[in-house]
């Protein structure tokens, strides 16, 4: 028999989570959802649904209009009988109750999202990834010869991989400083954390700058840097992976990210050569995927990737990523730096609101990044 559960969700999860809802999936996964999907309870209901009937393919599940207001029979709780008339009046709750089953034909408030681009890596065994980049930043940078060596490791990792792992300090004191932070960071601790990683970025910034050939400081001016965003990811288990959002497919909107991800199990799988093979979870490091909007920048010369999350059918996972991104009038452009007769620019100029609006969806969708590409051609 079906037993119904009412749960409140502060980012928008799927049910069969569970009744974890603190930190949410990404905020990637609250772009371009409708406003009134964050504060949305809905019904859980617990039953074990095959992937087709929680996704059926040829459902509109994802269709909301503005104007939607479900009206449904939902059972009382207590807690709804005794709720004073003020509350009534600002959450009526009936309303904001959506059922996801699998014959319904309730719209719901999924973002379209196609079928086919869900879990393109699959859920089942994955090959490690086991040639990343590891990239000691704790020697001395200042010296010619080692910032000139990790320059080069920096650009060649993102140019051929589109991402990379680095040590920011000798292990024993890495520990002490971040493990504190997974998997659930007191404010505090979240806000010493984040000046910690914004003085790396920082740093990554002026390496990435110096290999790329631009002015110093390039990336201080225009707002190009200025936005710091910390999303702590937390993927519960879920006896079936297969029904339960992780990521999916995406390349990051921004600069970088710096992701630190806890635990013992590789469920981030990054795109290479038409395989998914997941990056072991390194305490002391921290993995870097390089985002469209440097992809942009550099030209073409570093490469965003492909990557998304499967769950684990017995073991939870934190990640805490700060995502470095311009501010949102900022426009995103070649570097004039990197353009000239030789090497023409390969995209368009855009303000990064413009992009960044739609840039998720998109992805999500399966429509592919060609817009914002110049062809030669054109
Ligand atoms: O949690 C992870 O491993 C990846 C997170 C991620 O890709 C993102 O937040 O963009
Ligand atoms: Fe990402």
């Amino acid at each position: 028999m079906r037993q119904r559960e009412a749960l409140n969700f502060r980012t928008p999860q799927h049910p069969s989570l569970g009744s974890i809802n603190w930190g949410g999936a990404s905020p990637l996964l609250a772009r371009n959802i409708p406003k009134e999907s964050l504060e949305q309870k809905y019904l859980r209901i617990n039953s074990i649904r095959t992937r087709d009937e929680i996704f059926p393919a040829n459902d509109d599940f994802n269709y909301l209009p503005q104007t939607y207001t479900p009206k449904y029979e939902v059972p009382r709780t207590p807690s709804r009988r005794h709720k004073g008339i003020l509350l009534k009046f600002l959450f009526p709750e009936e309303e904001n109750i959506i059922t996801l089953g699998s014959n319904s034909k309730r719209k719901r408030w999924f973002p379209r999202w196609d079928p086919k681009n869900r879990w393109p890596q699959g859920t089942g065994v994955v090959p490690r990834y086991d040639n990343i980049p590891l990239i000691d930043l704790g020697g001395d940078l200042i010296s010619n010869c080692d910032r000139v060596k990790v320059i080069h490791q920096i650009v060649k990792a993102s140019q051929e991989h589109g991402f990379f792992q680095c040590w920011a300090e000798k292990p024993s004191q890495y520990r002490k400083t971040y493990n504190s932070v997974l998997p659930r960071p007191s404010l505090e601790v979240a806000g010493k954390y984040s000046v910690q990683v914004r003085k790396l970025s920082l740093l990554l910034l002026d390496l990435i700058c110096e290999g790329l050939g631009l002015e110093s400081g390039y990336f201080n001016g225009n707002g190009l840097s200025q936005v710091q965003l910390m999303s702590i990811n937390h993927y519960p288990p879920s006896s079936d992976p297969s029904l339960t959002l992780g990521l999916p497919k995406h390349s990051d909107v921004n600069l970088f990210t710096i992701l630190l991800q806890a635990g013992e199990v590789p469920r981030l799988q990054v795109l290479e050569d038409g395989k998914w093979p997941a990056v072991d979870p390194l305490p002391t490091a921290f993995v870097i995927p390089i985002g469209y909007v440097f992809q942009v920048i550099s030209n073409g010369k570093l490469k965003s990737v492909d990557h998304g999350v499967v769950t684990n059918s017995k073991v939870a996972r934190t990640t805490v990523g700060n995502c470095i991104f311009p501010s949102s009038d900022s426009r995103i452009e070649p570097a004039k730096a990197l353009v000239d007769k030789c090497h023409p620019p390969l995209y368009k100029s855009f303000i990064f609101k413009d992009f960044s609006d739609t840039y998720i969806s998109e992805i999500i969708n399966g429509i592919t990044t060609e817009r914002y590409k110049i062809h030669l051609s054109e």
